[in-house]
């Protein structure tokens, strides 16, 4: 489904993302880990096309999209979430995602009539408020929600713009330990009941094998290792990278 090949960032001589090759098979969940400046957020830039690589291909469903700016890989399916959150403070939750969605259908809702186009974006923003489970703060200023609850937000705007693919940059970023179990159960409805395909970078190791099929481990830009959980974990050289930092 989404596919690097030998995907490659250098700033002078430093490779910041090295030589990376990864493979999302449809309705798989890879996680992302590594230590701090390891190249997470980095491969993620190069694949939604924040930046262009150095050298090296980033294909979708077999497809060369490497050249193809951020909005057009997301109507193509290839959606994110950002670590620095993209919401806006002074609007209400359910305003962000009617924004979300009616940015995702653009163009088209011009054939339609105003009154229906609104009832369908209403319709539509309701729909993504009610799997994130956040249906209840939908009249909330998006700028008082508590961070578990502002991560849920992040999702739903990510989702009103129905990615195939989505990309999860630290879900888990700033919410308390008691809110955590509930935000994984949201990210595995989404992505188990729907067969989307998910690559998700996140510090919580416990999150991760919760969560993920697959495991990538980046060190020093390069991809030390791509295996399942449990092979991950036994790897010798992926203990190593880690030494000093809790796995
Ligand atoms: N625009 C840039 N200019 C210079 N250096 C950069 C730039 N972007 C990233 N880097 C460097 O590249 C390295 C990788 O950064 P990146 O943010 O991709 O790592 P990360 O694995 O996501 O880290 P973290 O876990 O801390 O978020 C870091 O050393 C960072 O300082």
């Amino acid at each position: 489904m989404l596919a690097t090949r030998g995907l490659t960032w250098r700033i002078g001589e430093v490779a910041i993302v090295d030589n990376v090759y990864l493979d999302l098979a449809p309705g798989e969940f890879l996680g992302v880990i590594g230590p701090n400046g390891a190249g997470k957020t980095s491969l993620f830039n190069l694949i939604t096309g924040v930046r262009r690589p150095t050298s090296g291909t980033v294909l979708l469903d077999g497809k060369d999209i490497t050249g193809l700016p951020p909005y057009k890989r997301a109507r193509l399916g290839l959606g994110r979430t950002f670590q620095a959150s993209s919401v806006f403070g002074s609007l209400t939750v359910r305003e962000n995602v009617r924004l979300a969605v009616q940015a995702h259908h653009g163009g088209s809702m011009k054939l339609w009539r105003r009154a229906a186009a609104d009832r369908e974006v209403a319709a539509a923003a309701d729909a993504v408020l009610d799997r994130v489970g956040l249906h209840h703060r939908g009249t909330a200023l998006a700028g008082t929600l508590a961070h578990g609850e502002k991560r849920k937000l992040e999702i739903a705007l990510l989702l009103a713009g129905e990615p195939r693919v989505m990309l999860l940059d630290e879900p888990m970023a700033g919410v308390s330990a008691e809110d955590v179990p509930e935000l994984v159960q949201v990210i595995r409805s989404l992505t188990r009941e729907t067969g989307r395909s998910v690559l998700m970078v996140e510090h919580h190791m416990d999150v991760i094998l919760e969560l993920a099929d697959r495991i990538a481990v980046m060190h020093h830009g390069a991809l030390l290792a791509c295996d399942t959980p449990e092979t991950v974990m036994a790897n010798a050289t992926v203990q190593e990278a880690y030494l000093g930092e809790a796995l």
